[in-house]
C-alpha cells in the first residue's frame, strides 16, 4: 500500500509542467510599455510576470478562486502546548461551514469559495459541505512516538492531491491554503527545526497566545519529539510522518496537486508555509507555483519563507491561520493582473518616455 501511494504521488509530481520563462519575459516586455516608470509597480509586476510564467499565457483568467482549509487534531496537545482546548478544532470546522469564521468573511470579500476538509479531526463530523477525507482521528503524541505512520502521511498527501484535482476539475484556477488544528504550531515548529536547521528556541512561537512558561515548555516538547523520533532530515516523508500533522500533509499534497494542474497557490502563515516547505522538499518543481502572502507574527515564519526563496506581500501582524492572510492577498493578485491588462501604453496614451 505504501509503495502504491508513493508511486501515485511520484506520478502527480511528474505531471508538474516547467515554468514558461518566455511567457514571463513577454509579460515583462509588455509591462515595460505601460505608462509608468520601469519597475515602479514593484512586487505587483513580479506577481504578474510569474503568473504569466505559470500559465504560459500573458494574462491568465484567475477569476475562479478557492481557499482550502484542512483540519486535523494533534496528540501533542496532551502536553499542554496550546492556549486553547482541542475541542476548538471540530467547533471551528462547523464555524467554517456556517460561514462565520474570519476566513469566510475575507473569502466573501475576495469572491472566493471556502472548502473545508476533515483530514484528521478527532470527532465525528457531518455536514453536506464538508469534504470528509479523514485519514486519522488526530495524530499520536509526537513527544512519545511518531505522529503518523509513513503510510498515513502518504494517505494524507494523496487526499490533498485529490482535493486539488477535484477543484481544478470544477474550474478553480487560483488557490489559497488554510488550516485549522489546535496545537499545530508545535509540529510546524518541529518540522521547521528539522527541515531548515533553525533551533527550537527560534522556531517555536506563541501560537494562539501562550505565556513565557508555556513557551519554554513547548520548546522542550519539540526537542523531545525530535529526540524520540530521530526524523531523517534528508527524507521529507519521514519528517512529515514523525513530527508533522494530517492537515500539514494534506496541504503539502494539495499544493503538489494544484501545481500539477497548473494552478498558482497563495500560501498563508506559518503552518501553511511549513506545509509548502514539505511540498517543495518532495517536489522542487512545485516552487514556482507558490506565492507567499503575509508575514505571520509566529517566530520562524520568515526563515521558512526564506528557505523557499519567497518574500511575503504584506506584514499585518496577523497570527490566525485558516488561510486568512492568503485570501486577503487574492486582492493583490487581482490588482496585478488588472493593471497589466487595462493600463494604457506610452504609445496608445501619447505619453513621452524620453
Ligand atoms: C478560536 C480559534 C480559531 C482559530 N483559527 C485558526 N486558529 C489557529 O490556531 C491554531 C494554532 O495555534 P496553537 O498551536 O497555539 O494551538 C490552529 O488551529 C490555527 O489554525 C485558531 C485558534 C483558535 C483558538
Ligand atoms: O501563522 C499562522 O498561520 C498562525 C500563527 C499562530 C496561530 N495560528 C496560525
Amino acid at each position: 500500500m505504501e509503495k502504491e501511494l508513493k508511486e501515485a504521488l511520484d506520478q502527480v509530481i511528474g505531471r508538474i509542467a516547467p515554468f514558461h520563462e518566455q511567457a514571463a519575459l513577454d509579460a515583462k516586455a509588455h509591462s515595460d510599455q505601460l505608462t509608468k516608470p520601469t519597475g515602479s509597480l514593484g512586487k505587483l509586476e513580479e506577481i504578474a510576470f510569474r503568473l504569466a510564467g505559470i500559465s504560459g499565457s500573458l494574462w491568465p483568467d484567475l477569476s475562479r478562486k478557492a481557499v482550502v482549509v484542512m483540519a486535523g487534531d494533534h496528540g501533542v496537545c496532551e502536553e499542554g502546548v496550546s492556549a486553547y482546548p482541542k475541542e476548538v478544532t471540530p467547533q471551528m470546522v462547523l464555524n467554517f461551514l456556517g460561514g462565520g469564521a474570519a476566513v469566510n468573511v475575507l473569502a466573501r470579500q475576495a469572491e472566493a469559495d471556502v472548502y473545508c476538509v476533515d483530514i484528521g479531526v478527532n470527532a465525528d463530523l457531518e455536514h453536506p459541505d464538508l469534504l470528509s477525507r479523514k485519514v486519522v482521528r488526530g495524530t499520536a503524541n509526537m513527544a512519545k512516538q511518531p505522529a503518523m505512520s509513513r503510510e498515513e502521511a502518504l494517505q494524507a498527501l494523496m487526499a490533498g492531491v485529490q482535493v486539488a484535482e477535484e477543484l481544478a476539475e470544477k474550474g478553480y484556477r487560483l488557490f489559497a491554503t488554510g488550516e485549522m488544528g489546535i496545537g499545530n504550531t508545535t509540529p510546524s515548529a518541529a518540522l521547521t527545526t528539522v527541515l531548515t536547521g533553525l533551533s527550537p528556541e527560534q522556531s517555536v512561537g506563541r501560537g494562539t497566545g501562550i505565556n513565557d512558561e508555556s513557551w519554554r515548555h513547548k520548546i522542550e516538547v519539540v526537542k523531545r519529539a525530535i529526540a524520540v523520533n530521530q526524523p531523517d532530515a534528508s527524507d521529507p516523508l519521514d519528517v512529515l510522518a514523525k513530527v508533522g500533522g494530517a492537515e500539514i500533509a494534506g496541504l503539502a499534497g494539495f499544493i503538489i496537486g494544484a501545481a500539477a494542474n497548473g494552478c498558482p497557490v497563495v500560501i498563508d502563515g506559518f503552518i501553511s508555509s511549513v506545509a509548502a516547505l514539505v511540498a517543495v522538499r518532495l517536489a522542487e518543481q512545485a516552487k514556482p507555483f507558490l506565492f507567499a502572502s503575509h508575514l505571520s507574527q509566529e517566530q520562524g515564519h520568515a526563515v521558512v519563507l526564506e528557505s523557499m526563496g519567497l518574500s511575503p506581500m504584506v506584514q499585518l501582524d496577523m497570527r490566525l491561520g485558516e488561510g486568512t492572510g492568503a485570501v486577503l492577498c487574492f486582492h493583490f493578485i487581482d490588482a496585478a493582473l488588472k493593471l497589466m491588462q487595462e493600463m494604457a501604453t506610452f504609445a496608445s496614451a501619447g505619453v513621452s518616455r524620453e
